[in-house]
């Protein structure tokens, strides 16, 4: 790492909000008697510079591999032939071993499958018609202003956030809330059987449009962690497709940034996913850099967040 960098992050994490104040004089005689105020005298303002979010990953993760990190997020080791020997006890609801262990040693894993298919075209037909209603924001716009590391033009999406427990006034359409319901149920439960999740999850459902291809740029979903009592740091990220016939010329693919550890003992290609109906992609979010490639048809994804 260069040593530029180096120091400035340690500079931002020195930096406190609160500058120290003088001490405010007890005889108030001392106080200026005619304050002056000019209105174009720019108040002193020191400048802290910002850490781009990549380059803080990229320190991050030359410390130490990110999937490391996350596995130790695991409740065990479950890429051995000792676990696989354990399978019948891991009482999985929905998710395949394969997909557990895919999630350990790899950090991403593909299911297909999982939903009925008249479930998943009626949500896509739900989510059309939401996004007809006007229900969905542009993203970019939703991004907190005051976050140095977010970049604003990193995303073309259209998103709406979904609770699954909404109260009778606001219900959610039912196609939408049964896949709402599998994310809450089953796949949480296997989930956390063997990843230690804490905090809340957040679901979403994102639209690409095709105009001029919308995409979202290479990122990662959260800062890698093992702390068991973080509650802030996504920890799974859990997404579900909802595009039906879908081809090769539709685009939109997720592409997945392979990793190396520097001793080869970790698959290094990069890939890419086709966002299919029914396709659900699970990945360790503090690990797993992505993007979205520029879509060519309306992209529908339901997307969870677990911590
Ligand atoms: O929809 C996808 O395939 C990924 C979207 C994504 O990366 C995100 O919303 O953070
Ligand atoms: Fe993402």
């Amino acid at each position: 790492m260069s040593d530029a960098l180096e120091s400035r992050i340690l500079k931002a994490a020195t930096t406190t909000a609160i500058e120290e104040l003088p001490e405010f004089p007890d005889n108030k005689s001392d106080l200026p008697s005619d304050y002056e105020y000019d209105p174009n005298e720019e108040e002193e303002i020191e400048e802290v510079e910002e850490i781009d979010e990549n380059d803080l990953l990229k320190y991050l993760d030359e410390q130490e591999n990110p999937l490391y990190i996350a596995q130790r997020l695991f409740y065990k080791e479950v890429n051995t032939t000792a676990s696989q020997a354990t399978f019948p006890t891991w009482k999985l609801e929905c998710l395949p071993c394969k997909t557990i262990e895919d999630l350990y040693g790899h950090g991403w894993a593909t299911v297909d499958g999982l939903i009925d298919l008249m479930v998943l075209k009626g949500a896509r037909a739900e989510a059309e018609s939401l996004s007809k209603e006007g229900a969905f924001t542009r993203a970019s716009n939703l991004a907190n202003s005051d976050d140095p590391f977010r970049d604003h033009t990193a995303r073309d999406d259209w998103i709406t956030w979904l609770d699954p427990t909404s109260s009778s006034d606001k219900k959610n359409p039912p196609n939408l809330q049964a896949i709402l319901d599998f994310f809450n149920g089953p796949l949480h439960h296997d989930l956390s059987r063997m990843i230690r999740l804490r905090g809340k999850t957040e679901y979403q459902l994102a639209h690409y449009k095709p105009e001029n291809g919308a995409r979202y740029e290479r990122h990662r979903d959260a800062f890698p962690t093992d702390d068991p009592e973080d509650t802030q740091q996504r920890r799974v990220t859990a997404i579900m497709y909802l595009n039906p016939g879908w081809t090769q010329r539709d685009g939109g693919e997720l592409k997945i940034y392979g990793q190396a550890d520097g001793h080869g003992l970790i698959d290094a290609a990069d890939r890419t996913v086709p966002p299919m109906l029914g396709r659900l992609v699970i990945f360790l979010s503090g690990v797993v850099d992505h993007a979205v490639l520029p879509s060519n048809m309306d992209r529908y994804a339901l997307t969870a967040w677990m911590r």
